[in-house]
């Protein structure tokens, strides 16, 4: 009796999600339809709702991750850039997680790539369905969670995908044409910044400045146009189940819809939307290639309770040769007799594996690498 009434609750829960994917409405058709309850496969496990209720005691005084100004950075005396590394670092250190302000990136831009990014989602579902698919490599792709069938439940968001390859440009003309000049344009600037901050990251470990550089950590980029809509029961589920991010480096565009958490020791802390600020974010590969120096930290993102769309445009920097057969690990700078390696190398044909074989979530390269001392 139990195993049937298990088998059947399975079968209807697999049957479900593939009508919902296949009627490609995504997680914002599901809200605009004007439904009152979530579909049962986007409700989370007791033990992930339960961690969801804010720890912090409301006497204490909310904390954020650092936010760093960058103005002036290369035009005032040397110290001043020698003060923005110190503060890069010890965030890099402690938070995995920081904002930048004064990055060079004009409102202008920010707000019209949010701008694009919302218009795309927002468009009627005859001009969006034909994006809406599931798979793996370059390309551009749109849908309801990337692991839809693999997570243990669904998530409140959808999100336009561009896979951006070792190719120096995107194909143009394939992307969605509402939101196709701004990608496009966003790449660029979004690109500038990282390189700028992988600048800052590596003087702060006494490394020449371009290193990351050398290993062309930008080549290989991800956007992810994210939309999270209301939700009309944002206690029973997530926007984005906790994870680190594997590639190099992130830098996020958010509006000023907030729900992005950041994992600090016992708590989850809200990364509060900055005006004209950008997030950046270590990842896995770079926490190793860093030889744990820099922190790959979990996050999340809390379902939308407002009736505004949360929009945000997270861009994933990882090596062009990341396709390549060449092996990976800790910088040998970084490696001494007093500074073991913390990681193994490893090739890319193993990090696909975990990925494709295994599922996404709670994967972290940094775990799956790590030397038994
Ligand atoms: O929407 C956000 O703020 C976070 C997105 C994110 O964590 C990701 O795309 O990896
Ligand atoms: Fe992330």
């Amino acid at each position: 009796m139990a195993a049937e009434n298990i088998g059947s609750y399975k079968y209807n829960r697999m049957e479900e999600m593939k009508e919902f994917d296949e009627s490609k409405m995504g997680a914002k058709g599901l809200s605009d339809s004007g439904i009152t309850s979530i579909p049962r496969f986007f409700i989370h496990s007791q033990e992930t709702l339960a961690d969801l209720k804010p720890r912090l005691k409301p006497s204490q005084k909310p904390i954020t991750i650092p936010i760093i100004d960058l103005s002036n950075m290369n035009s005032s005396p040397p110290a001043h850039r020698a003060q923005i590394v110190t503060q890069v670092k010890e965030a890099a250190t402690t938070w995995g997680f920081f904002q930048v302000t004064n990055h060079g990136v004009s409102q202008s831009v920010l707000d019209s790539t949010i701008k694009a990014i919302k218009s795309f989602h927002e468009k009627p579902h005859e001009t969006k369905s034909p994006y809406y698919k599931r798979g793996k490599g370059p390309g551009i792709r749109y849908h309801t969670n990337d692991d839809l069938f693999r997570a243990r439940a669904a998530t409140w968001h959808d999100t336009l995908q561009v896979f951006i390859g070792s190719a120096p440009h995107i194909e143009e003309e394939e992307l969605p044409e509402v939101c196709r000049k701004e990608v496009v344009e966003w790449d660029v600037w979004a690109r500038m910044v990282a390189e700028m901050v992988m600048e800052l990251l590596s003087e702060g470990l006494g490394l020449e400045a371009g290193k990351l550089k050398e290993l062309t950590l930008s080549g290989y980029r991800v956007m992810l146009g994210h939309y999270y809509p209301w939700c009309p029961q944002p206690d029973l589920t997530l926007g984005i189940t906790s994870h680190t991010d594997n590639g190099g480096l992130t830098v996020l565009l958010q509006n000023q819809v907030g729900g992005l958490q950041v994992r600090h020791g016992d708590d989850w802390v809200d990364v509060m939307p900055v005006h004209g600020g950008l997030v950046i974010n270590i990842g896995d590969f770079l926490q190793i290639v860093y030889n744990g120096e820099y922190k790959s930290v979990q996050h999340r993102v809390l379902a939308n309770s407002s009736k505004e769309p949360r929009i945000s445009i997270a861009d994933l920097f990882s090596p062009s040769d990341w396709q390549a057969s060449g092996s990976h690990g800790p910088l040998p700078e970084l490696v001494s007799p007093e500074k073991p390696a913390l990681y193994r190398n490893f090739t890319h044909r193993e990090v696909l594996q975990l990925f494709y074989d295994e599922g996404l979530v709670n994967k972290s390269l940094v775990d799956k690498f790590k030397l038994v001392s």
